[in-house]
């Protein structure tokens, strides 16, 4: 029985403590107390007979934190010196910059690598346009591209608030793929407006990465694209989401000794991530799919596809063994649902539509949230993977691929491995690599 979550982080609170035993103890407590947990706890400063630490303190929401914080405030031997807004202060100017590796002191490094030097690159590049692959940074370029219609589970707040997540993604492939994740923001919900916007762009990028943009329009604008690029175009919510929905399935037949392929699985929330997830484990061959959707178009599309209809989410969550929730809706499967040794994936992001530990109590065998079974397990390894192929597309043995890859990185008793192993994401790139030039995928 295992539980893969992890809780919002609030604050960073700054405290002044007596140096004695047992101080340290009595805030605990009261986190503790509160339904809180601990992150880092950090020692800032040692004076005569006190220290200054700071506490990351995780809690499920602003009110119980200021709970804690007055509970805390009242104890003796204990002064709260500052309370820090960690998430807002990291995003303070942005997470990304451009940087480069080069260095220029004198007028000769710069006539070098700008005016006139650049010119012969230039002519170079037009005489052979394949010079661009080795002497520009257009093969590590990955648009991230959105229009905000579907931001995590928060809807459609537009593309300049979902900024922070496209940001969120470029750090992660650059730290974890070694590439230039540049985000796009479109003001436009007309998918041909997107789909002419991306193409007249295209010549920016080596691979185009979808991200937060509503179904149905996120089929045809990713259709379209894949159809008329050359280079790869992928949905991440609708191909990553089912690439570590997958690896974490993989694992559960294999702790359960059962052939998932003949296990009932049920989707609810038909939209991108859904449909993407329906899609990868029928070419997988689990075929025992039933879903349920609010959105009556979703639902023709599911059934189109080969999926089964539900006629409500509690008939659902009732009737399957593995129920994968993609809906946006916070808190959506009650806990009287859950069958005993169910298996529950809640991937709505932020709050997911079942806690995992409410799904284990209420007689879950395993549970997993967004934040676990999360599209960052795939997302670098797969772009980093098409672009060394030179592939032209990301296919379902791509896909694949990369699931098999991800679920043997796990830990015993783990679904999913940790986002943050680098070593996985070397791997799924090599696997994606090479199931590029086996499925003939490349150019
Ligand atoms: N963990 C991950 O890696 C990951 C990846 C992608 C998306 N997600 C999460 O999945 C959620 C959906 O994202 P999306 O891109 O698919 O959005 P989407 O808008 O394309 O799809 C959401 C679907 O859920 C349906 N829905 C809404 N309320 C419902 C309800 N009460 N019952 C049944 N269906 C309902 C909608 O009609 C829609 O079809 C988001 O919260 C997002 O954070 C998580
Ligand atoms: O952004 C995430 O954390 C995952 C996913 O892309 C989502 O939209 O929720
Ligand atoms: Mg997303």
């Amino acid at each position: 029985m295992r539980i893969e979550y992890s809780d919002k982080i609030i604050c960073t609170v700054r405290i002044k403590i007596f140096d004695k035993p047992g101080f340290l103890g009595k805030v605990a407590t009261i986190v503790g107390d509160y339904g809180g947990m601990f992150g880092e706890i950090k020692t800032v400063h040692i004076g005569k007979d006190y220290k200054i630490r700071d506490l990351d303190i995780y809690t499920d929401d602003e009110k119980k934190f200021a709970e804690i914080v007055s509970a805390i405030d009242a104890l003796d031997g204990i002064e709260i010196l500052e309370i820090k807004d960690v998430v807002m202060e990291v995003h303070e100017g942005g997470k990304i910059e451009v940087s480069t590796p080069i260095e220029i002191e004198t007028m000769d490094d710069l006539s070098i690598v700008y005016t006139p030097g650049v010119a012969s690159v230039c002519r170079k590049i037009f005489e052979d346009r394949s010079l661009a692959d080795r002497y520009t940074t257009i093969k590590k370029n990955v648009a991230i591209v959105t229009n905000g219609t579907a931001i995590l589970g928060l809807g459609d707040i537009g593309p300049v608030a979902g900024m922070p997540v496209m940001e969120g993604k470029s750090l992660l492939l650059r730290i974890l793929a070694g590439l230039n994740g540049i985000p796009i923001l479109i003001d436009s919900k007309d998918p041909k407006v997107i789909v002419d916007t991306i193409k007249n762009i295209s010549p920016t990028f080596g691979a185009i990465k979808l991200e937060d943009i509503k179904a149905p329009e996120c089929f045809e604008i990713e259709k379209e694209l894949d159809e008329i690029l050359d280079i790869p175009v992928m949905h991440d919510d609708q191909h990553g989401t089912a690439v570590v929905v997958l690896a974490a399935l993989i694992n559960i037949g294999k702790y359960t000794f059962k052939n998932i392929r003949k296990s009932s699985v049920g989707i609810l929330g038909l939209g991108a991530a859904g449909s993407g997830i329906q899609k990868l484990l029928m070419a997988y061959g689990i075929d025992k799919i039933y879903g349920f959707d609010i959105n009556e178009e979703m639902v023709k599309r599911f059934v189109q596809r080969g999926g089964f209809e539900t006629e409500s989410v509690e008939s659902l969550v009732k009737s399957v063994d593995i129920i994968i929730a993609t809906t946006g809706c916070p808190g959506l499967i009650k806990k009287e649902w859950v069958k005993n040794g169910q298996i529950i994936l809640a991937l709505t992001n932020p709050d997911p539509e079942i806690k995992p530990e409410d799904a284990i109590a209420a007689g879950a065998l395993f549970a997993a949230d967004g934040k676990s079974v999360n599209n960052a397990l795939a997302f670098p390894g797969i772009f980093k993977g098409a672009l060394a192929a030179n592939a032209y597309t990301i296919n379902d043995a791509m896909k694949i691929a990369a699931s098999e890859t991800i679920a043997k990185f796990a830990m015993e008793g783990d679904l999913v491995p940790n986002i943050l192993n680098k070593q996985v994401h070397e791997s799924v790139a090599l696997a994606v690599e090479n199931a590029a030039y086996k499925s003939k995928a490349v150019k």
